[in-house]
């Protein structure tokens, strides 16, 4: 039977851990064909990211178009998209093809805090893909890039969510990964009228490098097989759980989340 399909508009981690790595690999894990549009290629390991290529904006919305017209895109997902020209193509494109779902990941560094995006490209993706959107799901870091909102506790949370959906996606997901003090992991969905805690426990882990792909790529492949975003987000939540807690050490940095454990027990 042929699978629903599922697309990544994203760049290509060497390390094989975040990225369209982590997308196809996610994508996969949860009964979904993956898609590709690469954006970037960026040279990178468990230490950081040492550099990045973007691919020429024309080439990124062909392969969306190539795709799209013949294949069929069920959902899609945003990561690393480089640059603002990029992502203004990336926008004229979504006006011309259907793709469903569709979840903003507003990548703007790695983990190690290495740029992923050029300057002033974050603006273009809340004007052009925010709107757009149907999820999307920025971490802390970037809620703060956005909105200016630190947050600290519940109340600052719920005051970034509100603070998003003003850039027009329907659904926001405020990511609580980089909350300090807190035992558990509290992420917060939204579309303004419902606020939804979704909660789990913090695991001692260094190696989260992917945890933010993995989530929005399991949520995307989630409403590519039609749940409503707070099942699909609450999927993507689960899943990710279960990454964090087998995430494996590889390379002398951060070692990637595990979708490792869909396969069953291994020796
Ligand atoms: N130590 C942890 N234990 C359990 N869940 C975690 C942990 N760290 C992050 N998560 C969960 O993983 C998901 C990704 O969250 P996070 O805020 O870390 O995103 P991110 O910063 O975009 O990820 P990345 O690490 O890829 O940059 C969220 O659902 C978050 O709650
Ligand atoms: C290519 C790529 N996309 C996204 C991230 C963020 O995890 C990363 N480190 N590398």
């Amino acid at each position: 039977m042929t699978p629903k399909t599922a697309l990544t508009i994203a760049g290509s981690d060497s390390g094989g851990g975040a990225g369209i790595q982590a997308d196809l690999r996610t994508f996969f894990a949860n009964g979904v064909h993956g898609l590709v549009a690469l954006t970037a290629v960026t040279v990178q390991n468990s230490l950081g990211v040492q550099g990045f290529t973007e691919i020429p904006a024309d080439v990124v919305t062909a392969q969306i178009k190539a795709v799209a017209s013949d294949m069929g895109v069920n959902a899609a997902k945003t990561g690393m998209l480089a640059t603002a020209e990029i992502i203004r193509s990336v926008a004229k494109t979504l006006d011309e093809v259907e793709v469903g779902p569709f979840v903003v990941d507003p990548v703007a560094a790695s983990m190690t805090g290495d740029p992923l995006l050029r300057e002033d490209a974050l603006e273009a993706i809340r004007m052009e893909l925010f709107p757009r959107a149907t999820l999307i799901t920025p971490n802390l870091d970037e809620v703060r890039l956005l909105t200016g909102v630190s947050v600290v506790d519940a109340a600052s949370q719920r005051a970034a969510a509100e603070a998003l959906l003003e850039f027009g996606s329907r659904w926001v997901l405020v990511k609580g990964g980089h909350m300090t003090g807190t035992a558990d992991c509290v992420d917060l969905l939204s579309d303004g009228r419902e606020y939804i805690t979704l909660s789990g426990p913090r695991y001692e882990t260094e190696n989260t490098h992917g945890g933010g792909d993995t989530l929005a790529s399991a949520i995307t492949a989630s409403l590519a097989k039609g749940a409503s975003v707070p099942d699909a987000v609450a999927a993507g939540k689960k899943f990710i759980e279960r990454c964090v807690a087998e995430a494996y050490p590889l390379g002398a940095g951060v070692g990637p989340v595990s979708p490792f454990w869909v396969l069953g027990p291994r020796e």
